[in-house]
Formats: C-alpha cells, structure tokens, sequence
C-alpha cells in the first residue's frame, strides 16, 4: 500500500526514469538499446499520490508546474488516448507465446495506425462548428491549471446575459488533436457537458468556442482547487464523518451520470474541485474527456483511466457504469485511511494488483474504523462488476444513509435491466426470484423501497408508462444519445400489466449482488424453504427445458439432472440456485 503524503516534488522523481525529452514536445519510449534507466527510487510505501497515471501525459514546459509525473510514449506525439499505453503495459504481463503473437498483431495494428495518422495530420478536420466570438464574448485572465491537453484560464463574461461572471475556460490546442480520435474526444466532451445539465456536483457548461488554432471550453470557474490537494494537505485522513461529505457527492453525481447513460471513466481526486476555498464548499465533477456514452446494455472495451483508479473489468476490455463506482472505491478507500488500496512501483504491478490482490482492511487505522465503513468500501472494490454497488445502491448503504436524510437517491437503471430479464424469464424462475425477494432484510429492501417510490407508483403498483415518465422527469439530452428510451422498449409486456412492489421485489433484485453477501446461504436456504411451500412442483426435464427456452441442440437430459429430485420430480435446491442465477443456452453449453 502506498501512503497519501504529497504531490511529487520538483524536480519529478519518475521524469528521468520513464520518459525521454522529445523537441520541447512530448516523449517517447526509450528505444530498445537505450542505456540501462536510473535505479528506481527506494521502495517506499511514502509514495506521492501522483504516480503512474495513464491519463496524464502531461508536457514539462518550464514556465508551468508539473503537476503528474511524465508519461512513457512509443510515440513523439501524444497518444490519442491512454489505452494505447496501458495496453503496452498489459502486454508485458503476457506469456511468452501469447506475447510474441500478440506483438506481431499489435505491430501490425501500430504500421497501420501510423500510417492512418500520417493521413490524418494531412487530411483532419477540425471544424467543430463552435462559435468563433470568444475574444468579443469574453476577457481571458490568468492561468488557473493545466492537463495533458490543455490549460485552463479565468475568464469574465463582456456583455449578454452573463455580462461580468467570472468563469473558466479550457484551452485546448488544434495543433495537440493529431488523430481523428483525439478531435472526436474533443468533440465529445463538450457534448457531453452541454448535455448534462442540472445537477448541483457537476461543473456548470456555457459554451463552447473555437478559432484557428484553439477550442475553448466556457465553464463555471471552480476556485477551492482540487479534491487531491485537500486530501494531501489534511495528509490523507478523514474522519467518517468528513469522508462521507466527499463521498456522497462523488456517488450522487455519478449516479446522475450513469442514469443519463454517460460513463465518466477518470474519476480521481484530481478531476474534483472545489467552488470555493471554504472548507464545506460544493464538490465538482470536471474533465469528461475520457466520458462516453454508454446504452444500458452495452459493454464497452478501450482501456482508458488513470492507473490506481481503474477497473478490473476495464483491463479485461468489457465495462460499463460499475468501472466508475470502482473508481470511488479507491477515492473511499483513501479518504479513510490515507493509502491506496492497489499500489506497486510499476504500472503493470498496479494492474496487477488490481486484477488480483485483496485491499488491506487490517492494517490501522481500519479496526478502529465502522464495520459499515468498511462494508460500504468493500462493496464499492467487488472486482465483479455484477457484484459491485451502482452508485444509487451505494447512497442507500447504512454508512451513508444513516448520518444524512436529505440524501436524494437517483434512479438506478440497473433496475430496469433486471426487470428486463425477470420479464423475459420462466413462470418458475420468477417464483424462485419471489421466493428469494421474501427473504430479504430491511436494509435490504430499503434500496427497493426508493427505487420503486422514484417511479410513483398508482394505488401501489407500476406499469410502463410510471417508468416512462419518471425517466423522462429526470432526463437532460444526454440520455437520448445514450438510448435509455430504446431501452423501454424490451421492458414493453409492462404496457399491459401492473406491477405491485412484491413483484417488484422479485424483478428488480439482484441475485448476483446477494451472492456477494456473507448470509448468501442463509438466504438461499430459507428461499428454498418458502419455494418448496408455495412455487415447486413437479416439472420433467423436457419441461424444464422449454421452460428455460434451451434450443435442440442441448444434451437436457445430461444437463439438468441434477436439478431435479428423483423422488419426487420437483426442482432439487442445485436446480433452484441454478435457476434463480438464470440460464442461457450459452452458459449451460459452457457447463458440458
Ligand atoms: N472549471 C474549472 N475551474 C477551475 N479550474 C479548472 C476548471 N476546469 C479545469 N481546471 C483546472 O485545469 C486542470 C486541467 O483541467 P482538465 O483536467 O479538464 O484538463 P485535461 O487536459 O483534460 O487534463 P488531464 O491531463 O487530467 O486529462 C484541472 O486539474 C484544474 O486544476
Ligand atoms: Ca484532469
Ligand atoms: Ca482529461
């Protein structure tokens, strides 16, 4: 583990081990006979939280502070986005057969993308139909940050309805967009903050402009600076009490960005700031260049984020939303101890202690901390994304829920993805999901509870049109990008029924996330009990069969066997846990 003490001191520690001055410009990868680099400096767990961070490739210029160590680059251009670098870095952790196949793949891959580079820098457009009044518009001042793109200026407001509003205004150079990715990352950052709109933790939008040589990204001026210098200057601990007040912030706008279906993907201390220097000042999100759009069943597969904060799921190429729930695992996790929960000296060794290692609660100040601090943290790091909090289930957690009660908990679409499958799910399945629902806990059935309050119900009970109106209640553009109304459509055999919270209960649980409860077992058993009461029957194989909509080609009879008693014909408990996990064709082909 790695303490949280300070920004790495100037001149950067790391700049002569990972990186090569390229032109003034950016750096590139040592070539393969470079001399040997300087010794690493002494392993300590007294690391600077600014360590190995993909999405940093920042410029050393020297009229401007260095704020993350320099990146490694293969190229002397910035990489369009950090995936390239971290796949570098996955690759190394490959075996050696696996390794000389992928490098011919990827060698491959890297001509073709050169050479389509070489192209683009000739053919790009990088019109992005913005505005071109910027200087009539508005008095740029002084330099306020700086990223790996950009810099960030205040600025004021000459005239219109925003006459002498002081704001701020990213500055992103034309001449550092040097592939059709990087303009389009451009372009969708500011689509995606112009279509996100109305939420009290989310960096204010007003415009964007452009001329020849720059974008300009107008936004609310933050000036308490960032998460990150808070935490360092406080050297890393705070109490319950403190962490919580960052945290819910962190999670409520997260959870407005997951249900509008964008994915922020470089949640870290460093892209929150603060409105004001005042020490309860509002929390912002900022920096939605890594963001995209996500559909409610979509996966999506580049490998981008900042090292310490990045997913399991997200190294094995197949994420969603959860990828930034993990990410406030690790803001939790360091805001309550002062360390990071996955360290190592190299990338690799973090993404390999992301991958595999258990975080340390053991070690103080842990034991003297809240068991529901810690549960609240562990259910936040589940390296299963199925396993893992949304960030709504997550507000609703007894560690945050029971020091606040004005918390307002968003909707989750995880909701309606489950009820997606529990519609299209066996009449005996959703007796076994009723049965397990019947054996939930108060805590439990608190999340449940909010959720189905959000959709108003009527005398009760929901149809479609309760999930229709409340998703359009909280709509801003973003979600028509992301097809969250598409969605409605495979929940459409709703149109025609009511559902009463019971069923609701049943629907929109998620058997995964008991799975990763300690009183699992309990629960199954017990929900065995009330199955075999009010639900079991008698069912032959071909039955079962159908009635999980398994194809021909199945071999049923060497399948399900198990899953029913001999001696009575019902469902066995393996065949009742099996059912309730659902089943696929596909997942039982895997089991032959
Ligand atoms: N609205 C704002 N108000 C005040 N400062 C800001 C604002 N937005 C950004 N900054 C400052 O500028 C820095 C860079 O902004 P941002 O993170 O958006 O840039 P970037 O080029 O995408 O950087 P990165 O290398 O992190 O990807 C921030 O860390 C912050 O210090
Ligand atoms: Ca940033
Ligand atoms: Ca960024």
């Amino acid at each position: 583990m790695g303490t949280c003490t300070s920004k790495p001191q100037k001149p950067n520690p790391y700049a002569s081990r990972d990186t090569h001055q390229n032109d003034n410009n950016f750096v590139s990868a040592p070539p393969p006979k470079s001399p040997p680099p300087p010794p690493l400096p002494p392993a300590t767990p007294f690391l600077p939280l600014y360590t190995p961070s993909p999405a940093h490739h920042k410029a050393k210029t020297p009229s401007h502070p260095v704020l993350t160590p320099l990146r490694l680059f293969r190229k002397s251009f910035p990489p369009p986005s950090p995936a390239k670098h971290i796949r570098a870095v996955l690759r190394r952790r490959r075996s050696r057969k696996q390794e000389k196949e992928a490098r011919i793949a990827e060698e491959k891959e890297d001509e073709e993308e050169e050479e389509e580079e070489e192209e683009e820098l000739v053919e790009l457009d990088k019109r992005f139909g913005f505005s071109k009044e910027l200087r009539s518009r508005l008095e740029v001042g002084e330099e306020v940050g700086r990223g790996h793109f950009g810099y960030t200026c205040s600025a004021r407001f000459k005239k219109g309805e925003f006459k002498g509003q002081q704001v701020a205004v990213k500055v992103i150079p034309k001449s550092k967009m040097t592939t059709a990715i990087a303009v389009e990352d451009v372009r969708r950052e500011v689509k995606i903050l112009r279509a996100l709109t109305g939420h009290n933790n989310l960096v204010k939008f007003y415009d964007a402009f452009e001329d020849h040589d720059n974008v300009y990204i107008v936004m609310e001026l933050c000036e308490g600076g960032e998460l990150l210098d808070r935490i360092l200057s406080r050297g890393g601990k705070y109490s319950e009490d403190d962490a919580k007040a960052v945290v819910v912030q962190i999670l409520s706008v997260v959870g407005f960005c997951h249900l509008q279906g964008v994915v922020h993907r470089d949640l870290k201390p460093e892209n929150f700031l603060y409105t004001s220097k005042e020490e309860n000042s509002q929390l912002k999100a900022i920096d939605f260049g890594l963001s995209d759009f996500v559909r409610p069943d979509e996966r999506l597969n580049d490998i981008v984020g900042s090292a310490y904060y990045v997913a399991p799921e997200v190294l094995h190429r197949s994420y969603s939303t959860e990828a930034d729930v993990w990410s406030i695992g690790v803001i939790a996790y360091i805001l309550l101890c002062g360390s990071r929960p996955f360290w190592a000296r190299t990338e690799s060794g973090i993404f390999r202690a992301v991958l595999k290692a258990d975080p340390n609660f053991e070690e103080m100040p842990w034991p003297s901390l809240s068991l529901e601090a810690k549960d609240f943290v562990k259910g936040l790091l589940n390296k299963d994304p199925r396993k893992r909090m949304t960030a709504a289930q997550a507000l609703s957690h007894p560690w945050i829920r029971n020091c606040n009660n004005n918390i307002k908990i968003p909707l989750d679409t995880l909701i309606f993805r489950l009820m997606k499958t529990y519609m299209r799910s066996s009449s005996l399945r959703k007796a076994a999901l009723r049965a397990l629902s019947k054996t939930l806990t108060f805590e439990e059935i608190f999340y449940l509870k909010e959720q189905f309050a959000l959709l108003e119900p009527k005398n009760g009970s929901i149809t479609l049109e309760n999930i229709r109106m409340a998703l359009m209640k909280h709509a801003t553009d973003a979600m028509k990008e992301s097809r969250i109304p598409d969605f409605l459509a495979s929940l459409n055999t709703l149109q025609y029924r009511r559902m009463d919270f019971e069923e609701f209960c049943a629907a929109a649980l998620s058997v995964h996330q008991l799975e990763a409860l300690a009183s699992w077992e309990q629960h199954v058993r017990f929900a065995y009990e009330l199955f075999e009461k009010d639900g079991n029957r008698a069912i032959v194989i071909e039955e079962l069969a159908s009635e999980l909509g398994l194809g021909p080609s199945i071999p049923v009879h060497a399948v399900l066997n198990d899953w029913i008693r001999h001696d009575d014909g019902k469902l066995s408990f393996l065949g009742f846990v099996k059912l309730l996990h659902g089943v696929s064709s596909r997942s039982l082909a895997k089991v032959q």
